[in-house]
């Protein structure tokens, strides 16, 4: 049986960081490492979707994870390295490995509708370019425009080095459906925040998200409340983080920009805005941000 633990709690997604010109800060990119060391979460997925990584160049996301990696501390560090073309990926699969990761992870290929045996060999390549590094399965079907199957998974499966899923589809039925596949033996990590309470309970044993960053304190409640049983209070969290994602997602400019701000505002952390073409945030945006981010510090003092 595999040792998974060092993969089971609240794991954020890591959001790309700018300079003012918009190019990959490494100096920023050290300082929000430091910012979830002292937060005490159990890792950082670093390059996904939070991360912009759609917008990122195979060089940034390379200076991205080594600035990471060297203030680390105990974080479990996950690095997403598909880039939709299997020679990039593959290229950022065997720099990942190089600078020992615990895992790498990748969603399928987008765009061209491909079989899934090309799906499977897409991320068995990638594998295979990172042979000594546990693999990740990124399900994310209402962007990726493809959903992992449940034989996909099983044939997957085949391949050791692969531990689990992280589950951002919406039914928590799939994430039941890969558990009762996978056993005990491999992971999922719920995705969508929004359901972290109820894809926890029925199963997940980790959770990855990209509003994890802008309050890693009410999730760390959330997750500590599921594990001692106390179903009640990890609810009660749940209705007020939610309410927070939906303020988040209320304004003109994109979400991760409006977490960039909120952890202006909360935390002291400058890390930039977002890359075109994703959306800064308007005037009346800054208000939102304002709003939220004192929902974040109520929500703190209201249970914890
Ligand atoms: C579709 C999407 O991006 N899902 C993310 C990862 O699973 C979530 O963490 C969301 O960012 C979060 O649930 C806010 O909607
Ligand atoms: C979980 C998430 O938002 C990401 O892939 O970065």
């Amino acid at each position: 049986m595999r040792d998974l633990d060092k993969y089971k709690g609240v794991i954020p997604a890591f959001y790309a960081c700018y300079d003012e010109k918009g190019e990959i800060s490494p100096e920023r990119v050290r300082a929000l490492t430091e910012y979830f060391v002292d937060k005490k979460v159990r890792g950082v997925y670093v390059n996904g979707s939070s991360g912009e990584c759609i917008y990122q160049s195979v060089e940034d996301r390379k200076v991205v994870l080594e600035n990471v990696m060297k203030v680390r501390g105990d974080l479990t560090v996950i690095n997403h390295i598909a880039c939709n073309n299997t020679k990039d990926g593959m290229e950022l699969a065997a720099h990942a490995e190089s600078l020992k990761v615990d895992a790498i992870a990748a969603i399928p290929p987008i765009y061209f509708k491909l079989p899934e045996y090309s799906i499977a060999q897409y991320w068995n390549d990638y594998s295979s370019a990172a042979p000594n590094t546990d693999f990740i399965i990124y399900n994310i079907p209402q962007l990726a425009g493809v959903a992992l199957s449940r034989s996909l998974y099983a044939k997957m499966r085949e391949n050791r080095n692969v531990i689990g899923v992280k589950n951002s589809s919406m039914p928590t039925y799939d994430i039941q459906g890969f558990v009762r596949d996978g056993g005990d033996d491999y992971i999922v990590f719920n995705g969508p925040d929004e359901q972290f309470v109820s894809g926890r309970v029925i199963g997940a044993g980790a959770g990855i998200g990209g509003t994890y960053g802008a309050m890693p304190e009410l999730f760390l409640a959330m997750n500590e409340s599921i594990e001692s049983g106390d179903i009640k209070r990890a609810r009660d969290i749940q209705y007020d983080v939610n309410d927070i994602i939906e303020k988040l997602t209320s304004g003109h400019g994109n979400m991760y920009a409006m977490i960039k701000e909120v952890l202006r505002i909360n935390e002291g952390l400058d890390i930039g805005s977002v890359r075109k073409p994703l959306v800064a945030l308007t005037d009346a945006d800054k208000e939102i941000a304002k709003a939220a981010a004192k929902m974040i510090v109520d929500a703190k003092k209201k249970f914890l």
